[in-house]
C-alpha cells in the first residue's frame, strides 16, 4: 500500500518542523522537500519590481521533483534503501512518502499523486516574524517579503482555491506536538480506509432459512484487511 502525502502551505508555516516529526513516527517513510529543486541562482528571473523572482513555481524544476516522485511509485523499498530509510518488517507493505514545499499544489501534473494534502497557514504578522528569523542560502533582500513572498503566496493560494483543489488546513500557531498528532491520526485513518477499499468484497448476507432446508449458517464474514501496525 503506498500513500502521497503533501505537506504545503506559507513559508515558515513549520511544514519541515512538522515533516520531520511524521518522518520519526510513520514505517518506511521516506522524503523529498521542495526546496532541494530550486534553479540555480542565476536562472531565477529579476521582476519588474527588482526582486529575484524566488516564490513562482518557474523557480522551480518540477519536472526532476516529479521524476523523483516516480521513481519512489516504480520502487519505494529500493527507493527507501537508497535514501537510508530501513524498512520495517511488521509494515513492510505499507510505504509512505511526504512531500514538503511551499507550492506543492500548484504543479498540475502532481495534484493527483497525493492521498491526502495537508496545507499550513499562519496569520501575516507571524509569517512575516518567523520569516525575519531565518537565513536562506540566499538571504532576503530588503522588503523581500512585503514585495514578492507575501503576494505570490496569496496568489498561489487564492489560485488553488480557484481550481478546487481539495486540502486539509492546519493552523500553524498550534502547539507542534498537536499538529504532529492531528496528521497522524488522520494518515493512520487514510491508510485503514485504503486497507478497507482494496479488500476483497464480502459475500452478500445470508438468506434466513426456515426449519428442515439445510439451514446451517453462513460463515462470519472474514474481517477487513488492517494496514499493518503504524
Ligand atoms: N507549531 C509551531 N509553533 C511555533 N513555531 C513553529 C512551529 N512549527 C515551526 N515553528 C518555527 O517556525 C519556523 C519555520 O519552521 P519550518 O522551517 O518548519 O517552516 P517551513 O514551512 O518548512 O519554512 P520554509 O519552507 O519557508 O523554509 C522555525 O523557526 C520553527 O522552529
Ligand atoms: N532554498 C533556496 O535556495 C532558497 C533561496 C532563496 C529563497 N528561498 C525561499 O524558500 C522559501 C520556500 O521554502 C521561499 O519562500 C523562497 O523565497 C529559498
Amino acid at each position: 500500500m503506498k500513500l502521497i502525502v503533501g505537506i504545503g502551505g506559507v513559508t515558515n508555516g513549520g511544514k519541515t518542523t512538522l515533516t520531520d516529526s511524521l518522518l520519526k513516527a510513520l514505517p518506511n517513510c521516506c522524503v523529498i522537500h521542495q526546496d532541494d529543486f530550486f534553479k540555480p541562482q542565476d536562472q531565477i528571473a529579476v521582476g519588474e519590481d527588482g526582486f529575484k523572482q524566488w516564490d513562482v513555481l518557474e523557480s522551480l524544476d518540477m519536472e526532476a521533483m516529479l521524476a523523483t516522485v516516480r521513481a519512489w511509485l516504480c520502487g519505494p523499498q529500493k527507493f527507501a534503501r537508497a535514501h537510508g530509510v530501513s524498512v520495517r518488517p511488521d509494515a513492510a507493505d505499507t510505504h509512505i512518502l511526504i512531500l514538503d514545499g511551499f507550492l506543492l499544489y500548484s504543479y498540475r501534473p502532481m495534484v493527483d499523486l497525493y492521498s491526502r494534502r495537508y496545507f499550513l497557514t499562519i496569520p501575516y504578522e507571524e509569517c512575516k516574524w518567523r520569516r525575519s528569523t531565518r537565513s536562506y542560502t540566499v538571504p532576503d533582500p530588503p522588503g523581500l517579503f512585503d514585495g514578492h513572498v507575501w503576494p505570490m503566496y496569496q496568489k498561489y493560494r487564492r489560485q488553488m482555491e480557484a481550481d478546487g483543489v481539495e486540502v486539509v488546513y492546519l493552523d500553524g500557531t498550534k502547539p507542534r506536538e498537536q499538529l504532529c498528532q492531528q496528521v497522524l491520526d488522520d494518515i493512520r485513518n487514510s491508510l485503514l480506509n485504503q486497507a478497507q477499499a482494496a479488500a476483497p468484497t464480502p459475500a452478500p448476507p445470508a438468506r434466513p432459512q426456515g426449519p428442515g432446508r439445510g439451514g446451517g449458517h453462513r460463515a462470519a464474514r472474514p474481517a477487513a484487511a488492517q494496514p499493518d501496525a503504524v
